[in-house]
């Protein structure tokens, strides 16, 4: 039989394994301590415990931990990739961004994406799997815990798509904002997502006050279908309808992702398209030049392109701004780390 994983359970249902264990409820408590304060990666950490309570543990859960293959930090702005193998030897990448207000972790969500946006290397290689709600606080705990500095901000932009592993990124908010465990405010956590219309109004209804970000990158269905699949499903008025709802529910106010691909869409007349689109919603728009990727020969719009495109957007009174480009020397686009490691490691 296989073993239950702990880590993903909250505090409510460590205290029904207890209970079941026939141990006394306070164990419950320590347990959770161990995992979601203390961070250790064994049940033989778990000092407080007898060795007896220990061995009853480890014959019937599993504790995930992370293995670091790969570390890469950035010269430029200290910004740190991770590589991390998962205990079924699949490999994952996490980001550590160092800035004023405090230190952000960008997490993946699953084991590669079955989104297939073109300009995306996540998707290269399909959906493997789900990531568990333990295997997203690992990156976390892992990197805290290595850089030996309180994570303060997620985001879920690392290779998946959350709304796609939608009961699992729940349970993980769940116990990243518990309380009892590092304790995240809400308002310091953003998801993003290529726009799964129906999961952005089941999110909408749980009332969090998590940042929803949205990749749009398109200004319209037609250029928007030829970059993006999931745009076959849903149009972007059905996106905004949602996003609309999810402010309505939370007041939180909504991103827009825009990566600028030369050619594709980033023309004067494109901006002009995009101010109608947003245009009366509460919302900010990032601009980012797109990461070129070696499998694709999408060019990153030039950095005077982008600003006239920003200068657009900003006389219309939008919010935008360009996104820096953090470690951009260690293959920081999304995905992009993973992918070079897997072709070393697979061929
Ligand atoms: C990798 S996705 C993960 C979250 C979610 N699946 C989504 O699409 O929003 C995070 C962000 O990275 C963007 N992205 C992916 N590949 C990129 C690239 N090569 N250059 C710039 N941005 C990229 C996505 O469009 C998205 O806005
Ligand atoms: S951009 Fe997001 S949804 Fe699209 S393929 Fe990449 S990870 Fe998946």
């Amino acid at each position: 039989m296989d073993k239950r994983d702990l880590k993903s359970m909250n505090f409510e249902q460590v205290k029904a394994v207890m209970e079941e264990l026939g141990e006394k409820a306070f164990r419950a408590k320590q347990i959770y301590e161990w995992m979601h304060t203390k961070l250790i990666d064994s049940f033989d950490e778990m000092t407080n415990l007898s060795k007896a309570l220990r061995d009853k543990l480890s014959e019937n859960f599993e504790l995930t931990s992370l293995r670091v293959v790969d570390k890469r930090e950035s010269a430029k702005d200290g910004t740190c990739k991770f590589l991390f193998e998962l205990s079924d030897n699949r490999v994952i990448e996490s980001v550590l961004m160092k800035y004023k207000h405090g230190n952000s972790v960008c997490i993946s969500s699953q084991v590669g994406c079955r989104m297939g946006c073109r300009f995306c290397a996540s998707t290269l290689g399909g959906l493997e799997r789900n990531l568990t709600p333990a295997e997203m606080l690992d990156q976390i705990y892992k990197i805290q815990k290595m850089s030996g500095e309180r994570v303060s901000n997620v985001v879920l932009m690392g290779t998946g798509e959350p709304l796609d592993n939608y009961d699992n990124v729940l349970q993980f908010i769940q116990l990243l904002t518990d309380e009892n465990g590092l304790n995240i405010s809400q308002r310091n956590i953003t998801v993003s997502t290529c726009g799964l219309v129906n999961r952005i109004r089941d999110l909408a209804n749980e009332e969090l006050q998590i940042t929803l970000a949205i990749s749009l990158h398109a200004p319209n269905d037609k250029i928007r279908k030829e970059i993006m699949p999931i745009a076959n499903k849903y149009t972007i008025n059905e996106i905004i309808d949602a996003v609309t709802f999810y402010y309505n529910k939370t007041g939180r106010r909504i991103s827009f992702e825009y990566s600028l691909v030369e050619g594709v869409n980033d023309s004067e007349e494109n901006a002009k398209e995009l101010i109608h689109v947003v245009r009366g919603l509460n919302c900010h728009v990032n601009l980012i030049p797109v990461n070129p990727i070696k499998e694709r020969d999408f060019k990153q719009t030039q950095m005077q392109f982008v600003q006239n495109f920003k200068n657009i957007l900003e006389k219309n009174r939008i919010n935008v701004t360009i996104r820096r480009e953090m470690g951009s020397d260690i293959d920081a686009a999304c995905g992009q780390l993973r992918k070079s490691y897997m072709d070393e490691h697979t061929t």
